[in-house]
């Protein structure tokens, strides 16, 4: 093994699912690339081209029909703790007040949640901007504010990597933009490896280092890009010529026909 092998390798992964009649699902193939440590990576593609399996892959839900996924240089076979996971709806417990619901996984583990478990959550929830919300229900809060909970809850057991599957895209443009830099903010505050699912070409030019922009399905890497607009980034950074002009060369990637047949 390396010395400091990456924090999650792909090698070489094929992902065959069985559809409802019996015939093979080509979900991915051919997928071989790596993240290093505290690197923040987006997956952008057509729908249905495989971002959420290449995620559940990782996360240790699912298990590759071929190749393997690795973590610090170990093949994933099950979820495991280092890893927190935050979806497109926050699949919140609505008879949990907030904190209750950011304490959760501790309940979920060992069945009883400790005070520091609760001091952690109020500190989290300080750090996604809901500090004065412990207490409130979880309808009391709009859906941003319900996807931080969900981004404190996924942070609970200081995992050191953050699997996200669309997390704004349920959300309003505004409040989508504001949810962007927070997790800027969050994430330069708790550096964390991030593997992040999303649709929005500006969203993952925003937040990445890297952009690994897939092919239609099976899908497989097209391009990994390397975003080169200095940290931190800002709303200037949106304005920035080279930041349309990068968009659209992604948007020309996604648009054109996939690379083999
Ligand atoms: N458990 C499963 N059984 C059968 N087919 C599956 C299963 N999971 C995913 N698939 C198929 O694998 C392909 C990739 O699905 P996946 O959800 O990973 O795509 P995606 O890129 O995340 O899509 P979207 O952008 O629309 O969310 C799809 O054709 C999907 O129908």
């Amino acid at each position: 093994m390396a010395a400091n092998p990456p924090v999650i390798r792909f090698r070489d992964v094929e992902q065959i699912f069985t559809g409802n009649d019996g015939r093979p699902i080509h979900a991915l193939t051919g997928l071989d690339f790596e993240i290093s440590r505290h690197e923040f990576v987006s997956v952008l593609g057509p729908s249905g081209c495989g971002k959420s399996t290449l995620l559940r892959l990782v996360s240790g839900l699912i298990h590759p029909s071929a190749g393997a996924v690795e973590i610090y240089g170990m093949e994933v076979t099950e979820p495991r703790d280092e890893i927190g996971i935050v979806f497109q709806k926050p699949t919140l417990l609505p008879w949990f007040n907030v904190q209750n619901n950011v304490t959760f996984p501790m309940r979920h583990k060992y069945g009883r949640v400790h005070k520091e478990d609760n001091e952690r959550a109020l500190e989290l929830l300080d750090l996604v901007g809901l500090a004065d919300f412990a207490q409130k229900r979880i309808d009391e809060l709009s859906g941003g504010m319900q996807q931080r909970v969900a981004i404190a809850r996924a942070l609970l057991l200081d995992p050191d990597i953050l699997l996200m599957d669309e997390p704004f895209s349920a959300l309003d443009a505004l409040t989508r933009d504001e949810m962007s830099f927070e997790l800027l903010r969050i994430w330069s505050e708790r550096p964390k490896t991030v593997l992040f699912i999303t649709h929005s070409i500006p969203e993952a030019l925003l937040l990445s280092d890297r952009i690994i922009v897939m092919s239609e399905r099976p899908g497989t890497v097209r391009e990994i890009i390397d975003v080169p607009f200095a940290r931190p980034r800002t709303m200037q950074t949106l304005s920035d010529p080279a930041f349309t002009e990068l968009a659209n060369h992604i948007r020309g990637e996604l648009f054109s026909k996939p690379a083999a047949a």
